[in-house]
């Protein structure tokens, strides 16, 4: 079987990283145009991962047997183009969230399977009709970004849960706290940006939809500007009565933590607790902690795309659907909701018989 032509769009932080993912890392697939509103940085990228390529780079040598090498990655100016582009077999698409929904459009119009990154789109209607138009093509096309599925420790936890040993899980706590963001992170996006991650977790763990989200602003921290709320603590209300509730706050200073305890009937299991090598050193003791989210979901996104190639490849989607994207969409709008009126909000969700048949 040929290798799966990639094209990334939007190669910022995230879309770097999975270019680079594609390039150097995934078997089966094979990194040939990216395109992004900023030209330089698309050269940049395309100039540094075609360089030295098809040679015995450290990072090729790693990978016997289908290994992608960069022969030359092409910029696109225009997204759109490189979405239609007959030599782009399938799409990463790392460009902000407000562009998201035009471009999953492109991707399902040009039938290119697409890997989008988190949040699917801005808002519950317009990721709805994305549910909808992929639906109306009787083939998934779409698969959301939402990466901590494919952490080990994540599915571990999973697996532990599904299993029963613990009986039925009744509560989740997580914390999700990053280092800093740039100032022009708005309290807003803490929610649709950050949080989403934990909708996503809870409703994948519990296996059913959260129906009622509170997002509450504690003391906000004087590191942020006046009106800004960081940290954020939300409780989601799920169908059957469980509960999950998150702390986020990504002004926390001092390193990128994510952390996740569940709780069942005859039992409790902690992922995130960065058990990884303790010294002492240098009147210090400890781990160290990752400075962000490249680090510590660094196998998470590999076994991501490594997998949605294998997937896109037998033309099958593995992992969160365009249908988890539009209900994290729709928890995430009530909790801007609850932000702003610091009520409880009841969660509209469509009903997913009704809209998929
Ligand atoms: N799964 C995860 O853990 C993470 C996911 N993300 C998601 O990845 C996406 C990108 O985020 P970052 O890389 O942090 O942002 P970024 O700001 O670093 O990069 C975005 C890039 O997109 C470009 N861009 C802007 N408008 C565009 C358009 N209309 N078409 C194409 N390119 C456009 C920008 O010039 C920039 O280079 C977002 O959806 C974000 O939520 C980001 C960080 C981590
Ligand atoms: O998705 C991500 C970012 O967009 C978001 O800004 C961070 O808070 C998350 O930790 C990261 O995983």
């Amino acid at each position: 079987m040929s290798d799966l032509r990639v094209g990334v769009v939007g190669v910022g932080v995230m879309g770097a990283d999975h270019a680079e993912r594609v390039a150097r890392k995934t078997s089966g697939a094979r990194l040939v145009a990216v395109s992004d509103a900023d030209r330089g940085r698309a050269e940049a990228l395309a100039a540094r991962l075609s360089e030295g390529l098809g040679g015995e780079s450290e990072s090729t040598a790693r990978h016997s047997g289908g290994t992608a090498y960069v022969d030359s990655v092409r910029v696109v100016e225009d997204p759109m183009e490189l979405i239609a582009a007959d030599d782009v077999d399938a799409v990463i698409l790392a460009s902000p969230g407000f562009a998201h929904a035009d471009q999953l459009f492109a991707c399902l119009e040009h039938g290119k399977p697409v890997l989008c990154e988190k949040p699917l789109t801005m808002d519950a209607a317009s990721a709805l009709r994305v549910v909808e138009a992929e639906h109306k093509l009787g083939r998934q096309l779409i698969q959301v970004g939402f990466m901590r599925r494919f952490d080990p420790e994540y599915a571990a936890l999973k697996q532990l849960l599904d299993s029963g040993e613990l009986g039925r899980t009744l509560l989740l706590h997580n914390v999700h706290r990053n280092k800093s963001v740039a100032s022009s992170f708005r309290s807003e996006m803490i929610v649709r940006d950050s949080m989403v991650h934990e909708v996503d977790v809870a409703r994948w763990l519990f296996g059913e939809e959260i129906t009622r989200i509170t997002v509450y602003t504690p003391k906000p921290t004087s590191l942020v500007a006046e009106g800004a709320f960081d940290p954020q603590l939300a409780v989601f209300e799920l169908a059957s009565g469980a509960m999950a509730d998150v702390e986020v706050f990504v002004n926390f200073q001092v390193g990128y933590e994510v952390r996740c305890e569940a709780v069942a009937e005859r039992g409790s299991a902690t992922v995130g607790l960065g058990s990884g090598v303790f010294t002492r050193a240098g009147e210090h003791w400890g781990g160290a902690m990752p400075a962000d989210f490249r680090i510590r979901f660094e196998q998470a996104y590999d076994l991501e795309v490594q997998r949605w190639v294998d997937a896109t490849r037998r033309g099958e989607i593995d992992g969160p659907s365009a249908w988890d994207g539009y209900a994290a969409a729709a928890v995430c709008e009530a909790g801007l909701e609850s932000l702003s009126s610091g009520t409880p909000v009841d969660v509209a969700l469509a009903d997913r018989s009704k809209v998929l048949g």
